[in-house]
């Protein structure tokens, strides 16, 4: 380990010189425009943290994305998470990450009411696609040359945001965009942060991480499985771990690792790159969530699946989804893959052909045209929730963790011979079929609200996603054990397919935790059922209620107040 700490870079720099090294000209960021400069054409995509819509500037006719700032607690004030995501994309230029371009402010009429807070738009150039909308259109197969001229890009803006010290924490085909240049750029940096430590360096894998962060990042279907473990002492290996099922997902068309809980994640990876042993995975029986893991020993069918591919995606993809982060390949190394240096080579941007606009809101149009198709065989029953229970899920016999549904690029997990996949009523939550949902990716986490003190003493500071250690106390952990089990994506399955509940079926703000305290959106009301279920107490969950009754007492004695 010591020599590869020495392969690694030197002093690691402040935000602030980062910032000053890293200055765009300034001629390159608009400042603050209006929301009349802009003629909105309608949704793009609705996420955790944003509404996104088409828009065209009025005076040049410009095509742009305008990304909404949702207020969720307007007492907050302006978000973090929005005001990182606009720092970071201030900072950066290169032709593969996404460009911050203008912010433009939309006032409250005094007609209506102008003691609302002003609306912010983030304002970014206008791609036609996101991956995940492209691998979507039935009408679109990737060529092996679009597939390596896409993934290197991606490992391009990769390697400029790991030799920044920028970690992106939350990699998955939706936040990748695409325009019809060909050119793909790295979006969303909702989740990103600075990190300390050194860069990655050529040959030297992701190395040791030096300080620790809040394990509550990235999407559960793109999540390594040390963040799995709640390792915290993460590195820029996390991001890797992400373009290797992206890669995957450009291979098969669809999401390569599609785990219903995280206990059903780390099951699905150990079928796809064997189980961890102290050679695969050196320390995994010390990380957190390890501890308790009892996983049945299996080899891996990576190779098998994915054969068809040739032997240098095959060797890419064993590298990007290693389990020992330490020495998954970076960003540098993949560049070189011979995936890259061999025939057919990659496409040149410009020689990708166009396609339809395919965004995460155009999937619902590609359901359809899907659904005229003959239909894919049904079977078993409603899933509901995340499969609980200590070791819930290993040893189970599940073959791949794969589904065969034709239409679909999510798996319904009947495909891989688990032990009980004829009798879909036996099967765990987990294994059975789920309604048509299928499009909806599992939630980010949840933003955890206090700081925590990190063993070496420093803090992950001002990280709003901080680890919630006092959060789901009575619940287990993906082991079983007493670990809380912080598994925070149970997707819901009664939706309708791609429909988000609707903003009236959500409790009144006064009735709901504090946003970064809430799972995922889910279609119904929130209740004690579901505190519990979280391992909330409302006793202690809700420091805003606190204040806001102490606001209260205190106001109604004052003497002015009373008088009045
Ligand atoms: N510049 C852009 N051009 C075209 N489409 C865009 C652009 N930016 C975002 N989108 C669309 O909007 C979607 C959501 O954007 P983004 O991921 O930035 O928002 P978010 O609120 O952070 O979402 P999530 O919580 O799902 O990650 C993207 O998947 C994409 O379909």
């Amino acid at each position: 380990m010591a020599t590869m700490a020495a392969a690694y870079g030197t002093e690691a720099l402040s935000p602030r010189a980062f910032a000053v090294q890293h200055h765009r000209p300034k001629d390159s960021f608009t400042g603050c425009s209006r929301i009349s400069d802009y003629e909105l054409m309608g949704k793009l995509g609705e996420g955790t943290f944003g509404e996104v819509h088409k828009a065209r500037t009025r005076q040049t006719g410009t095509m742009v994305a305008l990304k909404k700032i949702i207020m969720h607690n307007e007492k907050d004030g302006f978000p973090i998470t929005a005001l990182r995501e606009i720092k970071l994309l201030k900072l950066l230029s290169h032709k593969n990450v996404l460009r911050l371009e203008d912010m433009a402010v939309e006032h409250h009429s005094k007609i209506t009411d102008k003691r609302k807070r002003p609306i912010m738009y983030m304002v970014t150039p206008y791609m036609d696609h996101d991956l995940s909308g492209l691998l979507d259109n039935p009408s679109v197969h990737f060529t092996v040359p679009q597939t390596k001229c896409y993934l290197f890009q991606l490992l391009q803006g990769l390697r400029y945001l790991h030799d920044n010290r920028i970690l992106h924490r939350d990699m998955k085909a939706a936040n990748l965009l695409i325009s019809n240049k060909g050119i793909l750029q790295i979006a969303d940096f909702g989740l990103a942060r600075h990190y300390d430590g050194p860069v990655p360096k050529p040959g030297a894998g992701g190395g040791d991480g030096k300080r620790e962060y809040t394990s509550l990042v990235v999407t559960r279907w793109y999540r390594p499985p040390e963040l799995l473990m709640f390792l915290k002492k993460y590195t820029t290996a996390i991001d890797m771990w992400g373009v290797g099922c992206v890669f995957g997902e450009m291979l098969v068309g669809k999401p390569i690792l599609a785990g219903e809980s995280d206990v059903h994640q780390l099951e699905i990876i150990f079928d796809l790159v064997g189980s961890p042993t102290d050679q695969t995975m050196p320390g995994w029986k010390q990380l957190p969530g390890g501890e308790k893991l009892t996983p049945r020993s299996r080899p891996g069918s990576l190779s098998q699946r994915f054969r068809e591919h040739g032997a240098d995606a095959v060797s890419l993809l064993k590298q990007l989804l290693q389990l020992d982060w330490r020495n998954r390949i970076n960003a540098i190394d993949a560049l070189e893959h011979p995936y890259f240096k061999t025939t057919p080579y990659p496409a040149r941007p410009e020689d990708i052909p166009h396609f339809e606009d395919s965004h995460e809101l155009d999937r619902r149009k590609f359901h359809d045209r899907k659904a005229a198709l003959p239909p894919a065989p049904q079977g078993g029953t409603v899933g509901v929730g995340a499969f609980e229970g200590p070791n819930a899920g290993f040893g189970s016999g599940n073959g791949n963790g794969y589904g065969n549904r034709m239409n679909g690029r999510y798996p319904n997990h009947q495909g891989g011979g688990h032990r009980n996949g004829e009798d879909g009523g036996r099967r765990p939550a987990w294994a059975r079929e789920q309604p048509r949902h299928e499009h909806r990716l599992p939630p980010r986490p949840p933003l955890p609200e206090l700081p925590i003190n990190t063993r070496d003493g420093a803090m992950d500071h001002p990280d709003p996603y901080r680890e919630r250690d006092r959060a789901p106390r009575n619940a287990r952990g993906a082991g079983g054990g007493n670990r809380p089990d912080v598994d925070t994506y149970i997707p819901s399955y009664r939706g309708g397919r791609d429909e988000r509940p609707p903003r009236e079926d959500r409790p009144p703000r006064e009735d709901r935790p504090p946003r970064e305290d809430r799972p995922p959106r889910d279609d119904r009301r929130w209740d004690d059922r579901d505190d519990r279920r979280h391992g909330w107490d409302r006793r202690e969950r809700d420091y805003d209620d606190r204040n806001r009754v102490s606001k209260t007492r205190s106001r109604s004695r004052s003497p002015m107040r009373a008088r009045r």
